[in-house]
């Protein structure tokens, strides 16, 4: 086993002015920062006033992508000679092609969620699309330094929050995937990984009730579970801890319907409670919680019919060799129909 963990964590209510020194550390004084437009107009000034303020030169580059053509064409671009660090801030897209472009151009990385909606912040992974719609979970490098403000994340709408939820309660039924691969295939995958994984679904199923306060308190349970979350996908060296079955579904949503379904962790979340149902572990915990929260838990609430869902679910185990309870279940239309209709089809 050898793997890589980030140097820098700070995390807390303030976090965002520890970053001067964040870039001191990891030898940066000059940042590129790659966001989306909505948190350029929400932080990008603030970004800019805290670096320039301590002698960091910053660029900006805005990001509406992750098709990895795309952005191949935009690394060549970029004068890297200007910058010597990347800096990912806004949800997970920002931060998955700020960590592409670094890794790309052997650049340190820098991760600062706006908003805990997804738990790639602190992972080595970086989830792309190809010219198919197909999904790319490339193996990268680890952030070097991960700022989480609370305080600026407590600003986050409530539907990215609950987003969140979404991908980390689906570490239940990613990491039951991954022990039935251990059991029926011999899939070697360190067992520390899944424990990091299974931490983070029970920290934040046990503390519901807090987390869906959205006090400071639920927060961190949250940015703490997504925190382990990265360090288990840096310890097995893929996403295999927290992307099983679950994942496969919500791939295959984008893939089928890409101008509609919900966000990243909504659609997890929703595919979460179907495993659940194929592993036959308590699904209606998965669902509860997620309820609790505010998440979706319908394939409607995800802009689905149960018809489409269905078709989503017969095309998931296509999507990647990874098995999973839907490998070992191959289910048939009806299946499929029967899995949706009992667990995710209502309301
Ligand atoms: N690399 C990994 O390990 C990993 C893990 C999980 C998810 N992901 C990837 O992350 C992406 C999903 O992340 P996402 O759902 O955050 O998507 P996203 O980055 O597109 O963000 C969703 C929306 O939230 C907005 N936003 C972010 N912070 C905000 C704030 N503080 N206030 C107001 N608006 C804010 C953004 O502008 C955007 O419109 C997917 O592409 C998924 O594949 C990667
Ligand atoms: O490898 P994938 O399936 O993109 O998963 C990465 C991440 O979304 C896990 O939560
Ligand atoms: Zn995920």
């Amino acid at each position: 086993m050898k793997f890589r963990l980030p140097w820098i964590v700070s995390m807390g209510e303030g976090a965002f002015e520890s970053l001067p020194e964040a870039l001191h550390d990891v030898g940066c004084s000059s940042a590129l920062v790659v966001t989306d437009s909505t948190v350029k107009k929400l932080f990008g000034w603030r970004i800019e006033g805290l670096l320039g303020g301590n002698s960091i030169r910053v660029g900006f580059v805005e990001v509406a992508t992750n098709h990895q053509p795309t952005l191949d064409k935009l690394h060549v671009e970029i004068p890297w000679g200007d910058f010597g660090c990347v800096l990912g801030m806004g949800g997970g897209r920002p931060v998955d092609v700020g960590k592409y472009l670094a890794y790309k151009s052997s650049k340190p990385f820098v991760s600062v969620p706006t908003s805990i909606s997804h738990d790639g912040f602190a992972s080595p992974i970086v989830a792309l699309k190809d010219d198919g719609g197909n999904p790319l979970s490339l193996f990268t490098a680890p952030p070097r330094a991960v700022i989480v403000d609370l305080e600026v994340v407590s600003k986050a709408p409530r539907r990215l929050l609950a987003s969140g939820v979404g991908d980390i309660v689906a570490k239940v039924t990613s990491v039951a995937d991954a022990r039935l691969a251990i059991r029926e295939r011999g899939e070697d995958i360190p067992e520390s990984s899944l424990r990091l994984a299974e931490s983070a679904a029970s920290m934040v199923l046990e503390n519901i009730e807090e987390v869906s306060r959205w006090s400071t308190r639920g927060l961190r349970v949250l940015a703490e579970a997504g925190l382990m979350a990265g360090m288990a996908m840096s310890v097995a060296g893929s996403s295999r801890p927290c992307s099983g079955a679950e994942h496969l579904f919500s791939h295959a949503v984008d893939k089928l319907y890409p101008e509609r379904g919900g966000l990243h962790g909504e659609q997890v979340g929703v595919g979460s409670i179907v495993s659940a149902y194929l592993h036959g572990i308590d699904w209606r915990r998965l669902r509860d919680a997620l309820k609790r929260v505010g998440a979706p838990t319908s394939v409607r609430e995800i802009g689905l019919s149960v018809e489409e869902a269905a078709r989503a679910l017969l095309e998931a185990p296509r999507l990647r060799q990874r098995y999973t309870i839907l490998h070992k279940l191959n289910l048939s239309e009806r299946e499929a129909r029967e899995a949706i209709t009992a667990t995710v089809g209502s309301e």
